[in-house]
């Protein structure tokens, strides 16, 4: 691609943009430099080109080119229409883009992408190759477009004059939401305000966390979001301070080495939801969803429960505030979340107790205990093998599909079902010695496989 047009214009759009960070304050270490990662897929990068200590400033960023809603040109009263901070967000970059030269964010948006390898864009047929994630179900295309076309482009159409938007098509302004939507989800942080002076990491997308949402904005900050990531190889980390943000390294990095923000514990289906790719780096974090109502069908057929009975024990669950719509199993090895949960454990233990046991737990109002039954272990083995049933089972690549601009949807779509399907076989083949009580082995199997976090009373 070196010497060619497409690379010359790669080339000055990154060019503009570093002049454009230190016309505006950006400072950047010179043991660091933006680079062309798409030989390796990777779109920009920032690799060291010197030896980088640990707790080195790698560059930091004025919070004035900090791209929010209060830094945009959008007026308050219509962001006080819109009242939603992500809603609000998308209308300051719909605003800020279609002013063109005169955003001054122009040359930050001429490094951000047009297009986007996110599920929203993905073919009916691309979709297929995900059959059996939950995730196909979570999609939100059409709850996007409701809220895009009834809370954003109404209000937009009120001030055609400010916006700047009064030739636009409202198709035109549906795919321009969708893309500001995409771009925040892969490139936005959630912002600390200032004055919050703990050091955080992570990249956050399309969600908003209640509990953070107060001290918390939603934002973009150039050259924070030219870092790639890797579950392996985090190397960097953002620290919030009131005036700026710094980007420091957090082990060394030798020269040639890139640097690699944290974009979190993510499965890889999360990874390609959110950002676009998938690697098998991340399958450690894979997991699968199992519905409620699969538990149920399971248990009414494996335990003769006839409906009145189910009904009172989901139903006492459900009262004891512990019960799901859904569980996620994850592999073993993760560090950060059970195999299976005490909630799924609790909810097997009740649906399999004999019925003069759960008399007695409910005349007690206690729950049964967070540790998965023998019983349980073997019905939970059954729904996990219903679960298996649900992704197709022939996933290999259609020839000519080799040639076409899917491949790389196809790739992560294989990456995401074998992780699921392996969360599966692994828990499975934990379920199966739990089945097998060989009494201590046992109870250490359990403990360690399904206790991680807290002990329930
Ligand atoms: C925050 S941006 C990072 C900068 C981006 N590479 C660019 O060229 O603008 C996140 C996007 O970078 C890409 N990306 C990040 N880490 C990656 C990786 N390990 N492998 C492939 N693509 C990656 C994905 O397209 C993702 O949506």
């Amino acid at each position: 691609m070196a010497g060619t047009a497409e690379a010359d214009d790669f080339q000055a759009k990154s060019q503009s943009f570093l002049a454009w960070l230190q016309q505006h304050g950006t400072t950047i270490s010179p043991k660091i430099e933006l680079a062309d990662l798409r030989q390796d897929g990777c779109g920009r990068g920032v690799l060291a080109v010197q030896d980088i200590k640990e707790d080195e400033e790698l560059f930091s960023v004025p919070r004035t080119s900090i791209l929010t809603i209060e830094t945009s040109t959008l007026p308050a009263e219509v962001n006080a229409q819109i009242n939603d901070p992500w809603l609000g967000l998308i209308t300051a970059m719909v605003l800020e883009h279609s002013k063109g030269d005169g955003s001054a964010w122009k040359a930050y948006f001429d490094v951000l992408p047009e297009q986007f390898d996110t599920l929203m864009f993905w073919s009916e047929e691309e979709l297929a190759w995900l059959r059996g994630s939950a995730v196909v179900d979570k999609i939100g295309k059409l709850s996007a477009e409701k809220a895009f076309s009834e809370r954003i482009i109404p209000i937009i159409r009120q001030h055609p004059e400010v916006l700047g938007t009064a030739d636009r098509s409202d198709d035109d302004m549906l795919a321009l939401c969708h893309r500001m939507g995409s771009t925040i989800m892969a490139y936005g942080f959630d912002l600390e305000k200032p004055s919050a002076d703990q050091p955080r990491e992570e990249q956050d997308g399309w969600e908003e966390d209640e509990e953070e949402s107060e001290s918390m904005s939603k934002g973009m900050i150039p050259f924070a979001d030219m870092l790639n990531a890797d579950a392996d190889r985090n190397n960097a980390k953002l620290y919030y301070e009131d005036d700026k943000v710094i980007m420091k390294s957090i082990k060394p990095i030798p020269a040639g080495g890139e640097i690699f923000n944290d974009y979190g514990s993510l499965p890889n289906v999360d990874v390609m939801r959110r950002y676009g790719y998938a690697t098998s780096n991340y399958s450690r974090y894979d997991v699968v969803e199992v519905s409620q109502q699969l538990i149920r069908d399971v248990a009414k057929e494996q335990l003769k429960l006839n409906d009145d009975l189910l009904e009172q024990r989901i139903n006492y669950i459900e009262e004891q505030g512990v019960l799901d719509d859904a569980y996620d199993v994850a592999r073993p090895g993760n560090e950060d979340v059970e195999t299976i949960s005490e909630e799924l454990c609790i909810l097997v233990n009740a649906l399999t107790m004999s019925q003069t046991d759960f008399d007695k737990l409910q005349t007690k109002e206690k729950l049964p205990k967070p540790v998965l039954a023998t019983a349980s272990a073997e019905l939970l083995g059954v729904v996990l093998r219903k679960r298996q049933l649900a992704y197709a089972t022939d996933n290999n690549i259609d020839v000519a599909l080799a040639e076409s601009s899917s491949l790389h949807r196809w790739h992560m779509a294989y990456h995401v079902i074998e992780g699921e399907k392996k969360v599966l076989f692994e828990a499975l083949e934990m379920l199966k010695k739990l089945s097998q009580p060989t009494g201590e082995k046992r109870k250490a199997d359990v403990d360690s496989g399904s206790m991680k976090k807290k002990q329930r009373d």
